[in-house]
């Protein structure tokens, strides 16, 4: 069976969160079961691109209104991912360093999703699926199906996955002529609530939508920053399929990234070790339980909340708990967070930034991770820290209530709170300063999390269902 997952994003090619590990390890996996998965998405000029060997496989020419675009498909040569990679080139717009931001975004992933159509179409491939990943490749579907140009893809089964329903990509009418031709009757399916919508459009066009956790299913007919009534109406096409995580990545015995290798039977040991070396760099006393956050800083992530609530549990427990943040966003919690360090400088660092190398060590050295989030699809933070043995402490929504259970439960191993408020998250310090002065306790959960499996095995096998299951309508 052969799959083209499109996607802006894909670890380790280019990351900036979630959706890049997801792309990065669910084709490796479905590889393994014997698909042909291949990932495609931008051409983006970072490390990845020039530390591999690529070999043209395409070249063609195509329209986005006017502009005659000159676009290359390029393959890695090796699959050392795990899978086919593929990068569309496009001069001018799909050749830059960053994967997001540019005032001409919307242009750079029209184009890069009618090159990618253009493609398969006149080289006469026929997969046996489609899956889009987010808004970024969310007019596939519809240009598949109403668009002259592509009839040929017309009985290709579509399959989109929303890894964060609050961004839609969303465009004004203006630019309808950078569509290739298209049936005009149809309109109404690019159409949300007077613009073009690639996020809602997908999922009206597609044959099935998933959401990256069960959960987040239900929340999109509620909270979906607009699009409630028509997560509400699609609810028949729409599946929950928990996200898995690449154990082969993250495995404390083997991460290249810490400085120090540990398993389940060793990991108070282990761990202790890779605290002392975290809090080394960044002086603060490896004796004092470690709270820890790592994230994009936006209002979804609840980090706004944290300069706050920090500041008040320090105020409350005085010297007795150390925090640690990576992250990087909104610039007022940037700059609230940086003045917290200066005014706590003892109990509290932090490192704005993106930093790979550093989330892992902090994985590996934090006793907790916390996640007061807004909104959490599926949340892959809290599975990496469960993987390395580090309590995590969650807001109860969206993929955080499917996956973490609180320690007051017989087999819990985290700590769950209610709203994502300064309250509940001081709430939620105090629980885990208490719960790291018992040391048995302590062992305990942290043997239990590192047995836990939260690999893409059994995600990944839903998803093949899912292919199989659109099979017999072709
Ligand atoms: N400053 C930084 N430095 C280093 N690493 C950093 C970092 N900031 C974030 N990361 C890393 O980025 C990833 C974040 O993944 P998440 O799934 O938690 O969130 P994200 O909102 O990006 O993903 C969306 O898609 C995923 C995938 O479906 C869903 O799990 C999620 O709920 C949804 O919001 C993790 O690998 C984390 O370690």
């Amino acid at each position: 069976m052969r799959i083209f997952h499109l996607s802006a994003e894909c670890y380790p090619v280019a990351k900036i969160g979630g959706l890049a590990d997801v792309v990065g390890a669910l084709p490796k996996y479905q590889t393994q079961a014997g698909l042909q998965a291949a990932v495609v998405m931008p051409y983006y000029n970072r490390k990845f691109v020039h530390d591999n060997v690529f070999d043209t496989v395409f070249q063609g020419a195509t329209l986005l209104g006017t502009r005659r675009l000159y676009f290359e498909i390029l393959k890695e040569t090796t699959n050392k991912l795990g899978f086919e990679l593929y990068l569309i080139k496009i001069p001018g717009l799909l050749d830059r360093e960053n994967i997001y931001g540019y005032p001409d975004e919307k242009e750079q992933f029209i184009a890069f999703q009618i090159a990618f159509l253009d493609w398969i179409n006149w080289s006469g491939q026929t997969p046996d699926i489609v899956h889009c990943h987010d808004h970024h490749s969310g007019l596939v579907p519809f240009l598949m199906y109403h668009s002259s140009l592509y009839k040929r893809l017309a009985n290709v089964p579509t399959v989109f996955t929303i890894h964060n329903g609050q961004y839609h990509g969303a465009f004004g009418w203006e630019k309808l002529d950078y569509l290739p031709e298209i049936d005009f009757y149809k309109t109404g399916l690019l159409d949300w609530n007077g613009g073009i919508n690639p996020l809602a459009s997908a999922v009206k066009c597609c044959w099935r939508f998933t959401t990256v956790s069960p959960n987040y299913l239900q929340e999109l007919s509620y909270s979906s920053n607009g699009l409630e009534y028509l997560f509400y109406i699609e609810r028949h096409k729409g599946l929950g399929i928990l996200n898995g995580i690449d154990t082969e990545v993250w495995n404390a015995e083997t991460d290249p990234m810490l400085p120090e290798h540990y398993d389940a039977a060793g990991v108070t040991k282990g761990k202790q070790k890779n605290k002392e070396a975290l809090c080394a760099r960044f002086n603060l006393d490896p004796k004092k339980p470690l709270i820890t956050f790592i994230g994009r800083l936006v209002s979804e992530k609840g980090s706004d909340l944290l300069p706050a609530a920090i500041e008040r549990s320090l105020r409350l427990h005085g010297d007795k708990v150390n925090f640690l943040l990576l992250g990087a966003g909104d610039a007022l919690t940037e700059a609230a967070l940086m003045q917290l360090k200066d005014t706590y400088p003892a109990n509290c660092n932090v490192f704005v930034g993106y930093d790979e190398a550093l989330a892992h060590q902090i994985y590996a050295g934090a006793d907790f991770l916390l996640m007061p989030s807004r909104v959490e699809p599926c949340g892959l933070n809290q599975l990496y820290a469960i993987r390395y043995g580090t309590v995590p402490m969650v807001r109860t929504t969206g993929g955080l209530k499917d996956t973490v259970i609180d320690v007051a439960d017989e087999d819990g191993y985290g700590i769950r709170f209610d709203e994502a408020s300064v309250d509940d998250i001081c709430t939620a310090v105090s629980r885990a300063i208490t719960l790291y002065s018992d040391t048995k306790k302590m062992q305990l959960l942290r043997k239990r999390m590192m047995g836990l499996d939260f690999s893409w095995d059994r995600s990944a096998k839903e998803y093949i269902d899912l292919y199989e299951s659109l099979k017999p309508q072709l």
